[in-house]
């Protein structure tokens, strides 16, 4: 079963726009929980310009389902994870000046740093999920590194999906199938939307977490929360 694990950062951005509490960040949270949501993640950068720290201390105490934080493994991001101890943590290769996560980790050449991070977080009872491109080699040395899955970079696919689907799906099927057969978890995320991920979940129907933020929350100013958390849950059936 492929869970739904929603991000909130955009919550948390709306929030911050006006330097009050709503959007109440947990009540969110706690209603996409009750909406079935399978997962909360959260993406703490270090200009906090949305999730901040104290944010992700605050969800650790009402996640009842998977608490997933993503982010640059630098020396604060590793403390707060290993203080709040989440479900998962998600090693993303992101500059603190980028706007948003648009590449996955070379995986080969920094294998070493990688390894380090993954086993000081495993040794925490965290799940390791590295995020990558889909290419096999990128995977192989993720599972070198230790990581217990990878989470495949699909903005590629998003992008390229009203194009061409079948051409734009085929990186991420092959990727997918190698991770499968090295034992290596599989999560998903970027840019996947109401638009493009049935057809990704139909074509590698083993993935185990989909990560939905931005294209979710935006759905729901239309469609409302709980109607969106179910539109993406059926995509997933
Ligand atoms: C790793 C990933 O794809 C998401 O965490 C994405 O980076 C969301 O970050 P923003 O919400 O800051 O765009
Ligand atoms: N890991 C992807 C994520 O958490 C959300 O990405 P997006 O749906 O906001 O593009």
């Amino acid at each position: 079963m492929t869970k739904l694990s929603v991000n909130v950062n955009k919550i948390a951005t709306l929030r911050n726009s006006r330097g009050g509490n709503n959007p109440d960040l947990l009540k969110v949270s706690k209603d996409i929980e009750r909406f079935g949501g399978q997962g909360i993640t959260v993406h703490p950068r270090p200009d906090e310009r949305h999730i901040r720290y104290q944010d992700v201390r605050d969800l650790k105490q009402i996640v009842n389902t998977e608490f997933n934080i993503e982010g640059y493994p630098s020396d604060d991001f590793c403390k707060l994870v290993c203080e709040v101890c989440p479900t998962q943590v998600t090693l993303v290769p992101d500059s603190p000046d980028q706007l948003t996560s648009n590449h996955g980790w070379d995986t080969k050449h920094n294998v070493a740093f990688l390894t380090d991070i993954t086993q000081r977080f495993k040794t925490a009872g965290i799940r390791v999920s590295i995020f990558i491109d889909a290419d096999i080699e990128m995977a192989e040395y993720a599972l070198k590194a230790g990581a217990d899955r990878i989470e495949l970079y699909t903005e590629p696919y998003a992008s390229g999906y009203t194009h061409n689907r079948e051409l734009a799906i085929a990186p991420f099927v092959e990727t997918a199938n190698h991770c499968k057969s090295i034992g290596l978890g599989i999560n998903a995320g970027h840019d996947l939307s109401l638009e493009n991920l049935q057809y990704f979940h139909e074509r590698i129907p083993f993935t185990d977490e989909v990560s939905i933020g931005h294209a979710l929350i935006c759905d729901a100013l239309y469609s409302g929360l709980k109607q969106t958390v179910h539109a993406y849950l059926e995509c997933l059936k």
